[in-house]
C-alpha cells in the first residue's frame, strides 16, 4: 500500500520530506519487530516511550515514522497529535476495514466476560457458524488457538487478527472488551454489532481511580456502538437490568437496547431458578418464546452469564432451541469453578475469582452447598488495585471457615506487603494464616480437608504461570492441587 493512501486515515500536522513514492509493507509499534518497508508508530507507554526507539526502527528498515514530536530521522516523519489514536486508524485502513466483513459481539463488565464469550462460541458453533473468540484465556480463529498477552489486544494486533478471521471466513467474533482497552483506545475503529454488559463492581481502581471513571470507561463500548442504516445489520446494546449501572449504560447508546434480568422486569428473564451442587436450572423467557434450561454451570452468577449470552445470540437470529441446546451442553469454562478431582470425599475447586464481588459470589455459592468446613486459599495481584485487598480478605473470612492468604501474581511488588495490605484490618484471632508461597498454601489447605469439606483455590483459574518480579514461572493451581491431593491420599 502507498504511504499516501495509508495516511488518508489520519489527521496529521506535518510530513518532513516527500512521501510520494513510498510503499508500505507493514505497520509496527515495537521497534524490535520492524522489518524492511514498515511504518513505525511511536507510542508513549507506561514503562517506556516508543519515541526513544526511532533509530532502532530505522536500522531495522522502517520507511516512515509516525510521531508526536519532531525527531531527527533519515526517513519521512509524520507528526500527529496522538499516535495511539493514529495507530488504530492506520491499522484499520492497512488491514482493509476487516470488521466490516465480520459480526462482532463485544462483552464488557467486571466479571463474567470470559464465560459469556465461551457460551456465545458454543451457541454459534451449534448454529453452524464459524467463530472467532478474543479474550483472557486465548484467541481462537475457528479451532486454531493463539496465546495472548492481554484480554483485549492493542489496536494493531486486534485489526491484524480481525483480518485473519475475515480471510478465514469467520462470521461471528465474540470478544472481551476490558476497561483498559476502552480507555486506551485499543478498540478504536472496531465496528461492533452488539455490545454486552455483564456487571460492575470494584476492580482496577489502580488504573481508573474511582468507580465512576471505571464505569465511564465501560460505557465507551456503548457510546461507540455506531449507527447502521443497513437494515440487515441493526446494532444492539444488551444490558443487565439488575445492575445499578444499567440506566447510565442505556443512556450511553443511541442504538436498540435489550435488557436481561433475574429480579427486575426485562426483555429476557430467568424465573424459577434452581441452583444445585451439580448445576443450574431456570425458565428462560424471551420475546421469541420460553424454554427451560438445565445447565451444568454452577452459581447464580452463571444464570446472569447465560442470560447475557442468550440475549446476544437472540438478536443474531439464533433459534431458541439452539440456544437451549448450547447452554445445556457446555460443561464449564477453563479455570472457572473447576473441580480438580471428582473422586474425593472432599471437594477442591479452582476459580478465577480475583475481585471482591466474584469472590463473594463464588463463596456464597459454595456456602449454599452446606459443606462441612470451607477452606479458601486466596491472594491479590501485585501492581494492581490495592484497595480491593482488605475487602477480599474480609469476604474470605465472612464466608469461609478458614482462610490461607497467599501470593497471587506478586509482579514487582513485595509479596509480604501485598499480604500485609490484605490482612491489616483483621484480628489476630480470626481464623486465618498467611503462607507466602502459593504451592505451600495450597498443599496445606488440602491437607486440612476432611470429608464433606470444600477447598476453594481462588484468583488464578486458568493461569499457567505465577509472575514474581518480572519473571513468569510455570505454575498451575490445578496441577499443584493434584500433586497435593496425591501426596495426601498416599
Ligand atoms: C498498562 C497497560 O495496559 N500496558 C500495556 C502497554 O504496555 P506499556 O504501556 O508498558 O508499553 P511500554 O513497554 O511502555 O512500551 C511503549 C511502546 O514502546 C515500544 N518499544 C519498547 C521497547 C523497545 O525496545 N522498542 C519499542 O518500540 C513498545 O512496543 C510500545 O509500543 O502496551 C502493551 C502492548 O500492547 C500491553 O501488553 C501492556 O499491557 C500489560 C501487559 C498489562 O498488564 N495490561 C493490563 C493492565 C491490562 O491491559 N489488562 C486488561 C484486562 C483487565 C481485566 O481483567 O479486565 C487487558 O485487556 O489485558
Ligand atoms: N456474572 C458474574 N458475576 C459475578 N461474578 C462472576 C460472574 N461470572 C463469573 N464470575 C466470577 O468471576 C470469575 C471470573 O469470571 P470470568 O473469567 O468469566 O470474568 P472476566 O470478566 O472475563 O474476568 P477478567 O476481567 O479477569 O477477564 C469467575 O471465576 C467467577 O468466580
Ligand atoms: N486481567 C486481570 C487478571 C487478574 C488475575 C489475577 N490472578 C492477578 O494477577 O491479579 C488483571 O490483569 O488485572
Ligand atoms: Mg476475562
Amino acid at each position: 500500500m502507498k504511504l499516501q493512501e495509508l495516511l488518508m486515515s489520519i489527521a496529521y500536522h506535518d510530513v518532513t520530506t516527500n512521501i510520494q513514492d513510498i510503499v508500505v509493507s507493514g505497520i509496527e509499534m515495537d521497534s524490535r519487530k520492524v522489518k524492511k518497508g514498515d511504518v513505525f508508530v511511536c507510542i508513549s507507554g507506561f514503562t517506556t516511550d516508543g519515541h526513544q526507539y526511532v533509530s532502532d526502527a530505522e536500522k531495522n528498515g522502517a520507511v516512515a515514522i509516525i510521531s508526536e514530536k519532531y525527531i531527527k530521522t533519515t526517513v519521512p516523519l509524520i507528526k500527529v497529535q496522538d499516535t495511539t489514536r493514529a495507530l488504530a486508524m492506520l491499522a484499520v485502513r492497512f488491514y482493509n476495514f476487516p470488521t466490516k466483513e465480520l459480526s462482532i459481539i463485544g462483552v464488557t463488565g467486571t466479571n463474567g466476560k470470559t464465560t459469556v464469550t465461551f457460551l456465545l462460541e458454543e451457541i454459534f458453533r451449534k448454529y453452524g457458524k464459524k467463530t472467532g473468540v478474543i479474550g483472557t484465556i486465548q484467541m481462537k480463529i475457528g479451532d486454531e488457538i493463539q496465546q495472548v498477552e492481554n484480554t483485549t489486544p492493542n489496536a494493531l494486533d486486534l485489526q491484524k487478527s480481525f483480518r485473519k478471521m475475515a480471510d478465514a471466513d469467520v462470521e461471528l467474533v465474540m470478544m472481551e472488551v476490558s476497561s483498559h482497552a476502552l480507555d486506551l483506545g485499543r478498540v478504536n475503529g472496531t465496528e461492533f454489532d452488539t455490545a454486552v454488559f455483564t456487571n460492575l463492581s470494584q476492580d482496577h481502581l489502580d488504573y481508573h481511580h474511582t468507580l465512576e471513571e471505571y464505569l465511564r470507561a465501560k460505557s465507551l463500548l456503548f457510546s461507540q456502538l455506531g449507527n447502521s442504516y443497513n437494515r440487515k445489520k441493526q446494532r444492539f446494546a444488551i444490558i443487565n437490568e439488575d445492575d445499578s449501572s444499567s440506566e447510565l449504560l442505556k443512556k450511553s447508546t443511541a442504538q436498540q437496547v435489550l435488557t436481561y434480568a433475574c429480579k427486575q422486569n426485562a426483555d429476557v428473564e430467568a424465573t424459577d431458578i434452581r441452583i444445585t451442587t451439580s448445576g443450574t436450572s431456570f425458565l428462560l423467557k424471551t420475546p421469541i418464546g420460553q424454554t427451560y434450561v438445565n445447565s451444568n454451570l454452577i452459581g447464580m452468577f452463571n444464570v446472569y452469564n447465560m442470560l447475557a449470552a442468550a440475549t446476544a445470540a437472540m438478536v443474531q437470529q439464533v433459534p431458541l432451541f439452539i440456544i437451549k441446546e448450547a447452554l445445556e451442553s457446555i460443561t464449564g469454562v477453563d479455570g472457572r469453578f473447576e473441580v480438580v478431582d471428582e473422586t474425593l470425599a472432599y471437594t477442591v475447586i479452582v476459580d478465577y475469582a480475583h475481585t471482591p464481588d466474584s469472590l463473594e459470589n463464588v463463596l456464597r455459592t459454595i456456602k449454599d452447598f452446606k459443606a462441612n468446613n470451607i477452606y479458601v486459599v486466596v491472594g491479590c495481584g501485585g501492581d494492581r488495585d490495592r484497595s480491593k485487598r482488605p475487602l477480599m480478605a474480609a469476604i474470605a473470612l465472612e464466608y469461609a471457615d478458614y482462610a490461607i492468604f497467599t501470593s497471587d501474581n506478586p509482579r514487582t511488588e513485595d509479596p509480604e506487603q501485598v499480604l500485609q495490605d490484605m490482612t491489616d484490618g483483621l484480628k489476630a484471632d480470626d481464623p486465618f494464616e498467611v503462607i507466602v508461597d502459593r504451592k505451600a498454601a495450597i498443599t496445606k489447605a488440602i491437607a486440612y480437608a476432611k470429608e464433606n469439606d470444600v477447598v476453594l483455590i481462588a484468583g488464578k483459574g486458568h493461569e499457567t504461570y505465577q509472575q514474581i518480579g518480572t519473571i513468569k514461572y510455570d505454575f498451575d493451581d490445578r496441577n499443584v492441587a493434584k500433586l497435593a491431593i496425591k501426596a495426601k491420599e498416599q
